[in-house]
């Protein structure tokens, strides 16, 4: 069952968005990029103001853009890890020192944080052996998922199909969570679902196109409705 992550500017968004059931809540200002972080106090509220709603989506918050140096990288995840979300966004771009952040972020897992690892489509090699998806496994992430740095182009115009099926099953056979997102479309729910990833995420869908524009409720139930329409079984071959 592939489920869907909303992005959210801020908590107004919420009741725009939670009758749509999206299974993760993402805390995320897209005003600031591809990863934009909320206000740790504005994390905090919204967890606890969604403590007790029944059958509330899970909370994940990015920890914002940062080089690739542990000493950066460390402390940022370990603050949003202790807001109390039950993922913790980190981005990693191939320039500066990627595995030493994921190797350093060991103790953190171990500690419980569910961290997700988000490695852009359009910097790394469109090649899943080509992403450091063993060592996030060996350092205990709960995730990884693929999106795009920028936003003008969507996943599908970096990775192909096949590129991202790879992908989807490199990380399930190191037990990873797989999430696919990057200016998605609704006409890209089919393709994508096929591939069977654990979730596929949303922002820009959500408000119509443009990412910095508020939710339209409207178009993300647009979104929803297609991640729960059964999706055709693919026939099986005629024997002749
Ligand atoms: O985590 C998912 C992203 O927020 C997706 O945003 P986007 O659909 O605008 O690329």
């Amino acid at each position: 069952m592939t489920g869907w992550l909303a992005s959210i500017a801020n908590a107004a968004e919420i009741s725009l968005i939670l009758p749509t059931g999206p299974d993760i809540l993402d805390l995320k200002d897209p005003t600031a990029g591809a990863l934009g972080a909320w206000d740790d106090e504005n994390i905090v509220a919204t967890v606890r103001d969604l403590a007790n709603t029944p059958g509330r989506p899970r909370l994940s918050a990015t920890i914002g853009d940062h080089p690739m140096r542990p000493d950066v990288v460390i402390p940022a995840a370990r603050r949003i890890a202790a807001t109390g979300v039950d993922f913790v966004k980190i981005g990693f771009a191939p320039d500066g020192a990627p595995e030493r952040c994921i190797d350093a972020l060991a103790p953190l897992t171990a500690e419980g944080a569910g961290l997700i690892a988000v490695l852009f489509a359009d910097l790394w090699p469109s090649d899943p052996c080509c992403l450091p998806i063993d060592r996030l496994a060996a350092a205990g992430f709960r995730g990884v998922m693929l999106d795009t740095a920028g936003k003008r182009h969507g996943l599908r115009h970096h990775w192909q199909d096949a590129q991202l099926e790879a992908f989807v099953s490199c990380a399930r056979a190191h037990r990873l969570l797989a999430g696919l997102a990057g200016s998605l479309r609704v006409a890209d729910i089919p393709a994508l679902m096929a591939l069977s990833p654990d979730y596929l995420g949303f922002r820009g869908a959500l408000c119509g196109g443009e990412r910095t524009a508020g939710i339209d409720p409207q178009a993300a139930a647009q979104v929803a409705a297609a991640i729960t329409t059964p999706q055709p079984r693919p026939s099986a071959p005629s024997r002749s």
